[in-house]
């Protein structure tokens, strides 16, 4: 038996137009199944784990990052895998998964049952599966989130752009700060800092590059700290990202660990799969083979 966690507001109502489609597809294959449809936030951790107490060969989302990172809280070491069709406006964990985009494929994959652990990133309460974002970052999320562009960028399948339109907003007005790293117990202390990425997986925001060497089942997370760059040069810096070269640059440093605690002189805020979770300072800790994904 397979369970279905719809958000059908995921990606501008994209979610329950793929659900209608993958639904016929089940129906077709004479699979059995269950659906559950979100209502709101933190609505899907509450439905992934009441489906947990079925025996279900996988848990499949359809939806964005956010609704995936909500049901990951859930199925976190249990044995029950996280299936995804992707329909939010990033997609970025089904990118570095490589789960198809396209939803006949990516539901052909949870039907193999080819099973994957990857780890967590553990945040307090929550986990994140791709990149949390401190400073510049966490107010990039916020303007997006809340930005009626988003909706229609979805619309024409653009939801990525929507991204570097609040960029590019965020850019005008944001101060960058000093902030102090501990990392596997050693301290960083940097001025001028736009952001600070912790990343599981190398990409987010629709298909940046933050940390090209991360890997999602390495034990590791990959730091990357912006600083010291004026506007323009953050900007341009901006772009190379999208290739991954922007860690080369002479601002940019990269930093591996197990754990990582992060301060700064004034509150920053925190993005983490794409939403807004907290401000700084916060702690967070990888959690090896944490999930299992199909
Ligand atoms: N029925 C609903 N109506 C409105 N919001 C919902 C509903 N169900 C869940 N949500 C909230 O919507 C948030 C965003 O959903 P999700 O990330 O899946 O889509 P998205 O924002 O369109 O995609 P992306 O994260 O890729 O930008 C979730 O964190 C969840 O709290």
């Amino acid at each position: 038996m397979y369970g279905f966690i719809v958000n059908q507001a995921s990606g501008n109502g994209r979610g329950n137009r793929v659900w209608k489609k993958v639904e016929k597809i089940v129906k077709e294959e004479n699979k059995p199944f269950l659906v559950r449809f979100t209502k709101g936030p933190r609505h899907a951790t509450k439905i992934a784990k009441e489906l947990s107490a079925h025996s279900l060969q996988a848990v499949v989302v359809i939806g964005g990052d956010g609704t995936i990172n909500e049901v990951a809280t859930a199925l976190a070491y249990t044995q029950i895998p996280l299936g995804v069709i992707p329909a939010g406006s990033g997609n970025d964990f089904a990118r570095c998964l490589g789960i198809p985009l396209q939803y006949r494929k990516a539901l052909l994959r949870v039907f193999s049952h080819d099973q994957k652990k990857v780890d967590l990133l553990h945040l307090g309460q929550r986990y994140c599966l791709t990149v949390t974002g401190v400073g510049f970052d966490g107010k990039v999320a916020q303007i997006a989130n809340g930005a009626k562009y988003k909706n229609w960028l979805n619309h024409f399948g653009l939801g990525g752009l929507s991204y570097v339109v609040s960029m590019l907003e965020v850019l005008r007005t944001y101060q960058p700060t000093k902030i102090s790293l501990t990392v596997n117990g050693e301290k960083f202390t940097l001025s001028d800092v736009w952001l600070v990425a912790v990343a599981n997986a190398p990409n987010y925001a629709g298909g940046i590059s933050i940390c090209p060497q991360a890997v999602n089942n390495d034990g590791l997370l990959n730091i990357c700290i912006v600083h010291g760059l004026t506007k323009w040069g953050l900007l341009r810096l901006f772009l190379r990202a999208y290739n991954g070269t922007h860690v080369l640059h002479r601002n940019v440093r990269i930093l591996t660990g197990k754990e990582v605690y992060i301060q700064s002189d004034k509150p920053v805020l925190v993005q983490s799969d794409g939403e807004i979770i907290s401000e700084s300072p916060i702690r967070m800790e990888i959690k090896e083979g944490a999930l299992n994904v199909v």
